[in-house]
């Protein structure tokens, strides 16, 4: 973890020091105080009151959160809580489920993902995904991180070194340095897994959103995976859903902890939700008593 102070409830007027070109905008700030905020660091993802729907189900209730960038915010809480869903309304994956309906804000450097002129795949582009289980390409290893730069338009220029550099992030390429050509299929699951950080990291995105992308690993691939994390967010915000206490307590600097019924109820330093813990159900989910 990286060392970040700071109180729970803050309102960021600030806008943060990075690019964010054509999602910058004035951001406005409500009565109502987000949970978390920035205290090293600057805000780069913010919800505001986010609803989402599943046909009449609703599966989160007036999400208000503030995302630090370059940290590690790792999302928890029990199954069917939120998480994922959460996790997808940020880069607009659930535009991809036809019964899902987003309501609130979801605001990218202060520009709303969800206003009219926002391009889910220019937003994309900023915000990559990585899944929870390995899904490379049927391609060669090569093939699978330049196919990420093509998708997005990235294709220019060197792809070769490109490819390298996305390989050497994800702390892959020395493993396959000499069999780039081979297909990304006969990886071990964990080195998949790490394929795909490549692909997701080689367009350059700001943020990378992860939805337990250890979960289907063995222990020393899944160590690998945290260690990465951890790195990735020197350059990187990382978002990560993870059912893994002791990971989200090992690898994150911010933890949101969503109970039943869509709710966020607790955001906060990791070392204060696991040592100190506010409410009382969330100390009751971290110590197990209910899962
Ligand atoms: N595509 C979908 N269509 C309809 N309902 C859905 C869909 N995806 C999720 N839901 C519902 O939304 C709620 C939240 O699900 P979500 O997957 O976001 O929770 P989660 O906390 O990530 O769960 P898990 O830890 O089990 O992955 C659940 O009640 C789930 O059944």
């Amino acid at each position: 973890m990286t060392a970040n102070g700071g109180g729970p409830r803050t309102v960021s007027t600030s806008e943060s020091s990075r690019s964010g070109s054509e999602f910058e905008s004035d951001r406005s700030v409500s009565d109502e105080a987000p949970l978390g905020g920035p205290d090293a660091s600057e805000t780069i993802l913010e919800s505001r009151d986010l609803d989402v729907f599943y046909g009449d189900e609703q599966a989160l209730q007036s999400i208000s959160m503030e995302i630090p960038e370059q940290q590690v915010t790792a999302l928890i809480g029990p199954s069917g809580c939120g998480k994922s869903t959460f996790l997808r309304s940020i880069n607009r994956m659930n535009d991809l489920i036809d019964v899902a309906r987003v309501e609130g804000d979801l605001r990218f450097h202060g520009k709303n993902v969800y206003d009219e002129d926002v391009d889910p795949v220019a937003l994309r582009r900023k915000i990559g995904m990585v899944f929870q289980k390995p899904n490379p390409f049927p391609k060669s290893i090569f093939e699978n991180v330049a196919y990420g730069l093509r998708v997005q338009g990235k294709d220019d220029g060197d792809v070769e070194g490109k490819v390298r550099t996305a390989l050497e992030r994800a702390a892959l390429l020395d493993e396959v340095e000499d069999q780039l050509d081979s297909s990304g299929l006969d990886l071990s699951g964990g080195q998949q897994q790490r394929l795909c950080i490549a692909r997701a990291i080689a367009p350059d995105p700001e943020v990378i959103l992860m939805d337990e992308p250890a979960s289907a690993l063995d222990p020393v691939a899944t160590s690998k995976i945290e260690d990465l994390v951890e790195e990735l967010a020197e350059e990187y915000t990382v978002v990560i859903v993870t059912h893994n206490m002791q990971q989200a307590a090992r690898i994150s600097d911010k933890t949101a902890v969503f109970l039943t019924g869509g709710r966020l109820v607790e955001f906060d330093n990791t070392n204060k939700i696991f040592e100190n813990p506010e409410n009382e159900r969330v100390e009751d989910y971290i110590t197990g008593k209910f899962g």
